[in-house]
Order: structure tokens, then C-alpha cells, then sequence
């Protein structure tokens, strides 16, 4: 089945083409990286096809859904059911611990039993131990691995990430990248990674290259 399609796609922020003219088919339960040169095109593709930006032009279908022509509520609607996105910096709840970092989304998106499933997952990511923790009292490597805890809440289909490692040493990154792995492999989720670090290429089953907003 077909993950996400984009065709023709195009997106100018004033007289800056950020993406041109760019075809690309990704199946579900690929795992994809997205690498490229700073200023590339990296983030803007990622956002289009989150539906967080539209494109100037050309269409993005996401699992057989046309995002670029849908209302907003429909598309954070369709987008909580769908896909979730990780950034470079985790923008987790400071004021919060850990578990309810995780609980607070699904109980905003009518998760069944937030708690349990919150509970569940931090056990799935080895981060129990640290679930009355505040955000602030983690390293940079936990405090992501609850960023994409807090992601798996909605039981995604699709994971976009956008350097999701960016922040962190080489051991941390290895670590995130062997849970995104055994994410696509045990639950079929799909990946499209934004990254600079070559030395994460081997994960990849595919890797998407950009330069000056086209695939090369
Ligand atoms: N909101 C915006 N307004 C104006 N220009 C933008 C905006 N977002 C991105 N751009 C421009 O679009 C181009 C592509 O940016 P993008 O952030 O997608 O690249 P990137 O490959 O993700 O870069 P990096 O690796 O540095 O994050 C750049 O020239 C950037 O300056």
C-alpha cells in the first residue's frame, strides 16, 4: 500500500524556491531517510506532507488521502489519526512528569485508559523508572525517547522525524535510531527521517537525496 504520494510538488516562501517540482512515492512500512545539504528542502518536504504547510503547487496524498486540498479541522483531524512528528528539540510540558507528559495527549485525542497506555509504553522504552521525573531532570536521550512516547500515545501509522537526533552524541543517536527501527519493524510504522548524520545511513531501507529543492 501506498504511504505517501507526492506529485509535482512545489513550494516557494516568497522568491525562495524551497522545493521544486518533487515525485516521490514512499510504501507503507518503509523506513526512509531524507538527507541533503542544510537549506535543501529537508524540513519544508516534511512539513508538507504533514500538512502543516501547503505547497505552492502539485499534490501530496497520504495514505490515499489528498492533505494538500483538506479544511484545517479536517486535517488535524486526519493528522492525529495518522501521523506524528518528531523534532530535533522535544518540546515537551517542563511543568509535567514524564507519565503525564504522555497522558495529557491521550486524554486530549480520547485515547482509551491514557494511563495504562502511558504506562505501557514507558515500559516499552525502558523509561519507567524515570516516569515522575520532570523533563528537566532527564539527559537529552530520555527526554527524546518521551517525545516519541508521547507520539506513539496516537498510535501513528506514519512517523516523520526532523533530525530527531540533533541534539544528541552518537551513543543516544544510536539508541533512537534502533527504537525507530524496531518501531517499523514490530508495529509496520512507516519512517521518513530528515538527517545530516551520515553515519545513521546504514538504518535505512531508502534514502531520499535533496539538493536546492530537488531530488538528486
Ligand atoms: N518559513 C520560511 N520562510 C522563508 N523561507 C523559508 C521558510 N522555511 C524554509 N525556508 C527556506 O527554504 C529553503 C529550504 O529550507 P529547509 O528548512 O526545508 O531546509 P533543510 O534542508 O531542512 O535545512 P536544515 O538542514 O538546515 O534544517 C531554505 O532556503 C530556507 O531558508
Amino acid at each position: 500500500m501506498k504511504a505517501i504520494t507526492l506529485r509535482d510538488v512545489s513550494k516557494e516562501y516568497g522568491n525562495v524556491k524551497a522545493l521544486k517540482s518533487i515525485n516521490l512515492e514512499i510504501m507503507s512500512g518503509e523506513f526512509v531517510g531524507i538527507m541533503g545539504p542544510s537549506g535543501s528542502g529537508k524540513s519544508t518536504l516534511l512539513y508538507l506532507i504533514a500538512g502543516l504547510e501547503k505547497p505552492t503547487s502539485g499534490s501530496i496524498e497520504v495514505l490515499g488521502t489528498d492533505v494538500t486540498s483538506m479544511k484545517e479541522d479536517q486535517l488535524s483531524e486526519f493528522r492525529k489519526n495518522n501521523m506524528a512528528f518528531v523534532f530535533q528539540f522535544y518540546y515537551l510540558l517542563e511543568d509535567f512528569n514524564v507519565l503525564e507528559n504522555l497522558t495529557i495527549v491521550g486524554e486530549l485525542a480520547r485515547v482509551k485508559e491514557p494511563k495504562k497506555k502511558a504506562l505501557e509504553l514507558l515500559d516499552y522504552l525502558r523509561l519507567s523508572h524515570r516516569k515522575n521525573h520532570k523533563p528537566n531532570q532527564l539527559s537529552g536521550g530520555e527526554q527524546q525517547r518521551v517525545a516519541i512516547g508521547r507520539a506513539l500515545m496516537l498510535e501513528p501509522k506514519i512517523i516523520l522525524a526532523d533530525e530527531p537526533t540533533g541534539n544528541l552524541d552518537m551513543e543516544d543517536s544510536l539508541r533512537i535510531f534502533n527504537l525507530f527501527k524496531s518501531l517499523n519493524e514490530e508495529k509496520g510504522i512507516t519512517f521518513l527521517i530528515a538527517t545530516h548524520n551520515v553515519e545513521l545511513t546504514s538504518y535505512f531501507g531508502r534514502i531520499v537525496r535533496l539538493r536546492d529543492g530537488m531530488l538528486v
